[in-house]
């Protein structure tokens, strides 16, 4: 098995995959200061709801380390100011707001002590991140494998793997699980469009992993569930809200359409920290909305004309009518939603 390692923190330099280079160009980018994590996140950088939660953690790392030889006020009110900047720096991954919350609580807690030791305190609590989601991940594959039928098709959508979190991936991870298991599956990977995340992405996971896929455009799907050709639909979440309703990559709740009309199970894979507790349903989820330029170009050249307006949604929300299980690291949670979603608390 390949360690695709998207983020690594190493002597107070955060190094990054640059997604937005792969397949073609594996380029390590790397962040020096908080500023440079949002900049990271915002321009994705690093992507992936679990992925982006650890890199904002370890944004708070730098600039814990930026201002530390502050005064106690100048140093709590800068940490403030990027613990505000890069809890902003894109709105619908609910894991990247319960990570800075994380570190809010932690400092906080901890404001009596000195810079020194919040500071360890940060960099402990963000190393902590990091390790659990490898192992969360690894939990969540056992589950979801005891969903996959021997020989079985699956389809998935975006790029749900080692790319989106600290290791093995969410979907992708059940995937790898099934494959490593001897389950004989075959992968149909959506490109997913605009940013293809699952053409560049999920395709260079499948490839480093050897395991059997083919790469489809996003308007395939629909006909190889109609066919009877798709056995399971296996997808990452961003936000999923108490009644089940989940935030995913725009072009989701199409498939779990079709997927309902067609009887193929549709499977939300993504750890507890994808829950949004606060929220009764998919309604109150913010819906990023990226630059027109993902929709009007490909690789920086224009295939849309000059003129023309966009609609570029990153995300939409499947209703939990649609989803037969959410696959987390403590068990596959099944309808009804909010009273076994609550159970987990
Ligand atoms: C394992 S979470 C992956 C999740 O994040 C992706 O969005 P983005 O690439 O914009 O960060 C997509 O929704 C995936 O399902």
């Amino acid at each position: 098995m390949k360690e695709i390692k998207a983020i690594e923190f190493k002597d107070n330099i955060l190094y990054l995959i640059d997604q937005r280079k792969l397949p073609t160009i594996y380029e390590i980018f790397q962040c020096k200061d908080y500023k440079e994590v949002d900049f990271a996140i915002k321009d994705m950088v690093v992507r992936g709801a679990p992925a982006i939660g650890a890199t904002a953690a370890y944004g708070v790392v730098l600039a814990a380390k930026e201002f530390l030889n502050q005064d106690k006020k100048d140093f709590l009110g800068n940490l403030d100011k990027a613990l505000e900047v890069l809890n902003n720096s894109r709105p619908t991954a609910v894991n990247l707001m319960w990570a800075i919350k994380k570190m809010r609580l932690l400092i906080e807690e901890n404001r009596s002590l000195s810079n020194e030791e919040i500071y360890v305190k940060i960099k402990k609590e963000a190393d902590k991140i990091f390790e659990e989601d490898i192992a969360t991940n690894k939990a969540m594959a056992k589950y979801g494998n005891e969903i996959i039928k021997q020989g079985a098709t699956i389809l998935t959508h975006c790029n749900t793997g080692a790319l989106a979190t600290v290791g093995y991936g969410t979907a992708l991870g059940v995937v790898r699980e099934a494959h490593y298991t001897g389950k004989n599956i075959f992968v149909y990977a959506d490109e997913t469009r605009p940013r293809l995340q699952g053409g560049r992405l999920t395709a260079w996971e499948l490839v480093q992993e050897g395991i059997p896929s083919k790469l489809i455009a996003d308007n395939v799907a629909a006909t190889l569930i109609r066919d009877g050709k798709i056995d399971v639909i296996l997808v990452g979440a961003d936000r999923i809200a108490l009644n089940g309703d989940t935030a995913n990559k725009i072009g989701t709740f199409m498939l779990s359409v079709v997927a309902k009309a067609y009887n193929v199970p549709f499977y939300i894979v993504a750890p507890t920290t994808t829950i949004d507790f606060d929220i009764e349903t998919g309604k109150e989820i913010e819906i990023e909305e990226r630059d027109s330029i993902e929709v009007t170009h490909i690789d920086g050249v224009r295939t849309a004309p000059e003129g023309i307006e966009v609609y570029n949604p990153a995300f939409d929300v499947t209703p939990w009518e649609n989803i037969s299980g959410i696959i987390t690291e403590k068990g596959i949670i099944r309808s009804p939603y909010k009273e076994n979603i609550m159970k987990l608390r």
